[in-house]
């Protein structure tokens, strides 16, 4: 399937890119007020935050340093293999810093809750995360999300970072995939 199909393999549309930018500046003036006086590094986890990141980055006042990792606990499936690799680690040392994750969706918690241990290990002054969408099994697992853009219902969703088998992370809005596109 090439590009100009992607319009073909919607089912329909969840969060559209407006709500998607209004709800980023809610959180941005959060994150603004919260952090105010204090050092801020946000923390992108590759490759389905680089939208959010870079959306959230650019509606904060805060003069947030940004750095990246990439884990991978996916694949090409649409469930989660519950085993994290880090493909990327950080460059920035966070030992005493003020930590924000910066993902695109928390759905069974594994990956969250595997990072948050991992960098709390680090010894940053801080850790929080948030999070364009959370799914309900993130609800099973000990994690607190302060920010959180969208609470959504358990379906596989695709834009604005989220792919399906590395495609349609370039949707600027999130939204389901027909049933046909799941059968080739
Ligand atoms: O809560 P979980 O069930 O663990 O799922 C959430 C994680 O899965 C996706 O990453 P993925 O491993 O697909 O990598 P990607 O960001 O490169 O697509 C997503 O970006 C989150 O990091
Ligand atoms: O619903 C999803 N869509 C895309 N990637 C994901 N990774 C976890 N859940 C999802
Ligand atoms: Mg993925």
């Amino acid at each position: 399937m090439d590009a100009k199909d992607m319009g073909d393999a919607l089912e329909k549309v969840l969060v559209t890119e407006e709500q998607i930018e209004a709800r980023l500046r809610e959180l941005a003036a959060e994150i603004d007020a919260d952090y105010a006086g204090k050092d801020l590094l946000l923390v992108g986890v590759l490759k389905g935050a680089v939208m959010v990141m870079a959306d959230l980055a650019r509606e904060l006042s805060h003069a947030a340093e940004m750095d990246w990792m990439a884990v991978s606990s996916y694949g090409a499936g649409t469930t989660s293999s519950g085993v994290v690799r880090i493909l990327k680690d950080l460059e920035a040392d966070i030992s005493g810093r003020n930590v924000l994750i910066v993902e695109d969706v928390i759905d069974s918690g594994l990956t969250l809750s595997w990072l948050v241990g991992n960098l709390r290990s680090r010894g940053p002054a801080s850790v929080e995360v948030c999070t364009m969408v959370r799914k309900p099994l993130a609800f099973d697992v000990d994690l607190d999300v302060k920010y959180i853009g969208f609470d959504l219902p358990n379906e596989f969703i695709v834009g604005y970072g989220l792919d399906y088998a590395e495609k349609y992370r370039n949707l600027p809005f999130i939204g389901t995939l027909a049933p046909h596109v799941y059968e080739r």
